[in-house]
């Protein structure tokens, strides 16, 4: 790869301009304010991670992806409110739904839909680059909200930090490497992500974790994302202190995703 070939994070965030301004035509920033209350009030997500490990259990957030840019199709017959479930019951803490049209065959209603069947806080998983999106996601009933270093500069993660907070979101910072955790560190928050795929590449690595953890002060809480397949990958984490997981291909690959949760975090 040159300096200039486009990476795949470049193109999702080119489309995302894109599809924000073609929503703009439809539905104001203004129309969304007028639906922050429908879904009211928020679950608190990070107070869901933080009392699942008070309890000395593993946090688990159980992603909803029915496809992804690199693997193509993860699930065939994908019920977004029967996944949902399933993961409740399996003992998931919160619940991670893509609502990326275009790169992960997700949706906004599915994050609707899933919040009404299911009890549990949900993240809304997409590429956030405009306070739209963020007023977006208040209003089709986030409790949080991803924000992606590697799609931001620092003045934008703050600004959409703090509109997310305004409006009593969670939000999740993902990182990976060490600029993006100095990054991501000046902003007050306390659920960082450490995502071990590299979104320019796709390319997915433990090692990403095991890296970046000393880096995070203990007030805050360090979430390992993305190939965390196999018991041997969850005990390597544990290894490395990491209690709080963002799982999405391993469950979606399973007949109930919610048994193989439970299969690979419920022992402990
Ligand atoms: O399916 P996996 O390898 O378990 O990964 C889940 C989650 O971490 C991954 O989907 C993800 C992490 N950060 C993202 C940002 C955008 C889209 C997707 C993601």
């Amino acid at each position: 790869m040159t300096k200039d070939t486009p990476t795949i994070l470049k193109k999702i965030i080119d489309r995302k301009f894109e599809e924000i301004s073609q929503r703009k035509k439809n539905i104001s920033e203004r129309d969304f304010e007028q639906e922050f209350d429908r879904y009211a009030p928020p679950r608190g997500f990070a107070e869901a991670m933080k009392n699942k490990v008070a309890a000395g259990h593993s946090a688990v957030i159980a992603e909803v992806k029915k496809a992804s840019p690199s693997k193509g199709v993860l699930r065939e017959n994908f019920v977004p409110q029967q996944i949902a479930e399933s993961y409740q019951k399996g003992g998931a803490a919160c619940l991670s739904v893509l609502t990326d049209r275009d790169f992960f065959q997700g949706h906004e209603d599915y994050l609707i839909q899933i919040r009404e069947s299911v009890e549990l806080p949900v993240i809304r998983k997409d590429f956030l680059v405009d306070s739209y999106q963020i007023a977006e996601a208040k209003a089709i009933g986030a409790d949080c909200v991803l924000l992606i270093v590697a799609a931001l500069d620092d003045a934008k993660l703050k600004d959409l930090h703090a509109q997310a907070t305004e409006y009593g979101m969670d939000v999740l910072i993902e990182v990976h490497d060490k600029a993006e955790m100095e990054s991501a560190l000046k902003v007050d928050n306390f659920l960082i992500g450490v995502n071990n795929r590299n979104l320019h590449t796709f390319d997915v690595s433990l090692q990403t974790t095991i890296d970046l953890k000393s880096m995070l002060p203990s007030d805050r809480m360090f979430v390992t994302e993305s190939g965390i397949i196999t018991p041997q990958d969850v005990a390597l984490m544990r290894q490395h202190d990491v209690n709080a997981f963002l799982v999405g291909e391993a469950f979606m690959r399973a007949d109930e995703p919610g048994e193989k949760l439970a299969e690979l975090f419920g022992a402990n």
